[in-house]
């Protein structure tokens, strides 16, 4: 697929297929985050891969953050099983250079950049993929889990599997919407 027509036919897939992906579709779409740009050369991306059990280790923080929280939006029955929605799940974190110069919020920017290399490798081939968040995404107790320093932050759970049915089409406005031509 051209880079053009991957972006543009690309699509956020979010219920997939219990069934492994291979090790090297996760690679190749690891290699993809890992070749974004950023600034000063930091690579201030981090990437955690889970599958089997370590979802489930996961699905057990989302539980006891929804439990602290009476306003979370989720219970923590429903938020323990959440991590259970596709069988790869890559979580992206930001660890920001301490190097002179570095801006955290182009550190941020960066990872997000490797984010959407992801993505587009994986409907390149063939696969589902949909990042998600939610406030839960964001508590230092998830940190924790990556064994990340607080400083870090986490800013994608990439689900991933063989996609169930095809993606919803979803209407885009023109860039035209969004665009002012200057040229004096
Ligand atoms: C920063 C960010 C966070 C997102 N978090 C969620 C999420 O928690 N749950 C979800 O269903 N989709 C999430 N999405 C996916 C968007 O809902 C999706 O990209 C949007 O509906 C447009 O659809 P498309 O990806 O098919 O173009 C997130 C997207 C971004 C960029």
């Amino acid at each position: 697929m051209n880079t053009f027509n991957s972006i543009t036919t690309r699509r956020s897939i979010g219920i997939v297929k219990d069934e492994p992906v291979p090790k090297e579709m996760i690679e190749k779409i690891l290699t993809a985050g890992a070749s974004a740009p950023s600034h000063y050369r930091t690579e201030p991306w981090r990437f955690f891969v889970l599958t089997g059990d370590s979802r489930l280790r996961l699905g057990e923080v989302l539980a006891e953050i929804a439990s602290s929280n009476p306003n979370s939006l989720s219970n923590p029955g429903r938020a323990k099983k959440m991590p259970l929605r596709a069988p790869v799940i890559i979580a992206v974190a930001a660890v920001h250079s301490d190097r002179k110069n570095v801006l955290i919020k182009e550190e941020y920017a960066a990872v997000c950049c490797a984010v959407q290399n992801m993505l587009l490798t994986a409907h390149d081939l063939g696969l589902g993929a949909i990042w998600r968040t939610g406030a839960a995404a964001y508590h230092p107790k998830v940190k924790d889990f990556f064994k990340l320093p607080q400083s870090s932050e986490m800013v994608a759970f990439l689900y991933i599997g063989y996609p169930e049915n095809e993606a919803k089409d979803v209407k885009k406005n023109s860039y035209e919407t969004y665009t002012v031509w200057m040229e004096t």
